[in-house]
């Protein structure tokens, strides 16, 4: 795992650190978001998510740890942090009893804008989030997704660079989630940097350009969807054929070949799947491993009449790296 501290990373951890009681939540974290990027950090229940986006924006201090936020050390320029960063989630400012536009003007009045500009603010940003028609109205009358928009508009008043999103889409229907994603995506493309956190994996494999996986306080694994989906097995390229005859031939061939240059097509032996005529073979779905296998299908005669690639997707790589996590096996270390 490396760390970037170039001045082209927005948020910056090294060795982070922090403890309820004897309880250690987040257990020497390192990570580097890149300017206008997204980073996700993903992990179940109890992983220290939460944790993780509270210390990062000043909302609790951490125990240890060197942290930079918008250039800005977390311990000795908080103030300066908060300045340049917005949060939403599970901690939401959102007021249920009044209207989101009042929600909105209060702020407005927070950043101190002026009235003009508070006004002109909210106008643009309501417009912005599909909540003109809504503007009027009690913020306890709207959906889940007009909350979590409403939320978001409201973090971005202040014309923050870096946001922190915890859970963003936590309960929104599909519609919802995928306006939310958009939203995001646009906010990136305007040179924001997002970091979320997630239980979604298709969230984080939709939106993010670097994942890092959280377990039990840890970071299990750091990189691109496509990087952390290579960790795990799972890939295999299926072959279907319609005619028995055909089935059989390609079945024993594979049974005997071996390629040197593709391990798990060295052991594959096919897994015969004798109801569905197909046969599977172990692949990483690299574009080099495709082209031996069909090579190799070529010089043995082999023609399937359908062939699919399956990678494994996050759900592999998240089970895979945070189901079997056995908290004994890691060395206990005295946290103070
Ligand atoms: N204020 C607190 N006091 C004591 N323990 C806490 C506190 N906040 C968090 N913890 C513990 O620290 C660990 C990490 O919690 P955290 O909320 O960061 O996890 P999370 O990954 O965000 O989980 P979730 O997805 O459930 O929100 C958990 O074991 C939790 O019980």
């Amino acid at each position: 795992m490396t760390t970037t501290t170039s001045h082209s990373s927005a948020i910056v951890a090294k060795g982070l650190r922090k403890a309820y009681g004897d309880k250690t939540a987040l257990d020497g974290i390192d990570l580097a978001v890149p300017t206008g990027s997204v980073f996700a950090l993903l992990g179940p229940n109890g992983a220290g998510k939460t944790t993780a986006v509270k210390i990062l924006s000043t909302l609790v201090t951490a125990d240890a740890g060197e942290l930079r936020v918008g250039g800005h050390d977390l311990a000795t320029d908080p103030q300066a942090v908060r300045a340049a960063i917005g949060v939403t989630g599970q901690f939401s400012a959102v007021d249920g009893l009044i209207t989101g536009e009042e929600n909105m003007l209060l702020m407005a009045d927070l950043h101190l804008l002026s009235r003009r500009e508070g006004r002109r603010t909210a106008v643009e940003l309501l417009e912005r989030f599909d909540l003109v028609e809504a503007a009027k109205k009690p913020v306890s009358t709207y959906s889940g997704g007009m909350k979590r928009r409403l939320d978001l508009a409201m973090t971005l008043v202040g014309g923050p660079r870096i946001i922190f999103l915890d859970e963003p889409t936590t309960g929104l229907d599909p519609r919802s989630r995928h306006a939310m994603w958009g939203i995001i995506r646009e906010l990136v493309s305007g040179g924001v940097t997002v970091f979320l956190t997630t239980q979604y994996l298709e969230e984080a494999d939709e939106l993010a350009d670097r994942i890092a996986v959280l377990n039990n306080g840890r970071l299990a694994a750091e990189g691109s969807a496509d990087e952390l989906k290579r960790l795990v097995p799972g890939g295999h390229v299926r072959l279907r054929f319609t005619d028995p005859a055909a089935y059989q031939a390609a079945a024993v061939a594979l049974r005997e070949a071996t390629l040197p240059r593709t391990p798990g097509f060295a052991r594959a032996g096919g897994t015969p799947m004798d109801e569905a005529l197909s046969l599977q073979i172990p692949s990483d779905g690299s574009q080099r491993e495709l082209r031996s296998i069909l090579d190799w299908l070529d010089s043995a005669g082999i023609e399937a009449d359908e062939l699919t690639v399956h990678t494994p997707d996050l759900d592999d790589v998240f089970f895979a790296l945070t189901g079997t996590a056995d908290v004994s096996d890691q060395p206990e270390e005295a946290v103070r």
